[in-house]
């Protein structure tokens, strides 16, 4: 196969479209880690984790089915509302938002991951079926089948963490998630949830939310807090 050199094919950077200068992509990632472009089915690799998250089994769940597993809390596959509730309660947030949570997740995407077509008045969501709950306009970091496309997630750090490489202010979420709601909510938790002291959300915890291995890690922080008496809520994972 013929490879191009030509610098004009090559480049990531138009000069009379300003903003592909002002968000740069990745050009060398495939000095960290081999095949960038291609889909991950089962872990979540970065720069700094090429063979993903030290220590989480996949359990031979996509990264997709890995971010929403630690929500069933009995294990059988289905996420009723009151099991996100509990897993959100497990993580810190208070009564009202785990409520909220528990009803808008289920209730928004439920019917997309149910085995038939007749609807269930208890929106369970069948973790089987979640990549049919994706909702398209967010990063791209999962791939339609809950794949985990490295090249978006390294792209999105290097676009938009303007401030401290590798890290992201609550302004920089904003910007990336404008024009995309759901997305902005998803984020706007997860900035709540694992912020660190500098109110900045680092590439790590942001990997670890794709692989669910951050919940974990947050549900246990929390439990040993909540022993100790000095629960903080809402702002655990300085991680
Ligand atoms: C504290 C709890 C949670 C946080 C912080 C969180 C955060 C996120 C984030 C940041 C994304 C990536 C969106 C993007 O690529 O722009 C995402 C995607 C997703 N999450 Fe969660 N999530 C949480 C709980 C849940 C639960 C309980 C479910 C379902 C049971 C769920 C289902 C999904 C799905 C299906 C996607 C893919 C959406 C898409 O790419 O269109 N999440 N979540």
């Amino acid at each position: 196969m013929e490879k191009s050199n030509d610098p004009v094919a090559m480049a990531t950077v138009a000069p009379m479209a300003s903003v592909t200068a002002q968000r740069p992509i990745r050009t060398d990632l495939d000095s960290a880690f081999p095949k960038p472009y291609m889909g991950r089915a089962m872990v979540a690799p970065s720069m700094e984790h090429p063979d993903g998250t030290p220590n989480h089994n996949p359990r031979g769940l996509s990264v997709l089915q890995q971010h929403v597993a630690f929500f069933d809390q009995d294990n059988n596959g289905i996420i009723y509302p009151w099991e996100t509730y509990k897993g959100m309660r497990q993580l810190g947030f208070n009564i009202l938002i785990s409520l909220a949570a528990g009803l808008v997740i289920n209730i928004g995407m439920s019917y997309p991951t149910l085995p038939g077509w007749f609807p269930s008045i208890f929106f369970p969501i069948y973790i089987q079926n979640i990549h049919r709950a994706k909702h398209g306009s967010d990063t791209g970091t999962y791939d339609t089948e809950g794949r985990y496309m490295s090249v978006h997630f390294e792209n999105m750090f290097s676009k938009y963490a303007r401030t401290v490489p590798d890290k992201l202010t609550l302004k920089e979420i904003w910007n990336m998630t404008e024009g995309n709601r759901l997305a902005k909510l998803e984020w706007v938790v997860l900035y709540a949830l694992a912020r660190d002291e500098e109110g900045m959300l680092s590439k790590e915890a942001v990997r670890g939310c794709f692989d669910g291995s951050l919940f974990e890690y947050c549900a246990k922080k929390n439990k040993d807090a909540v022993y100790a008496g000095k629960s903080t809520l809402l702002n655990m994972a300085g991680k």
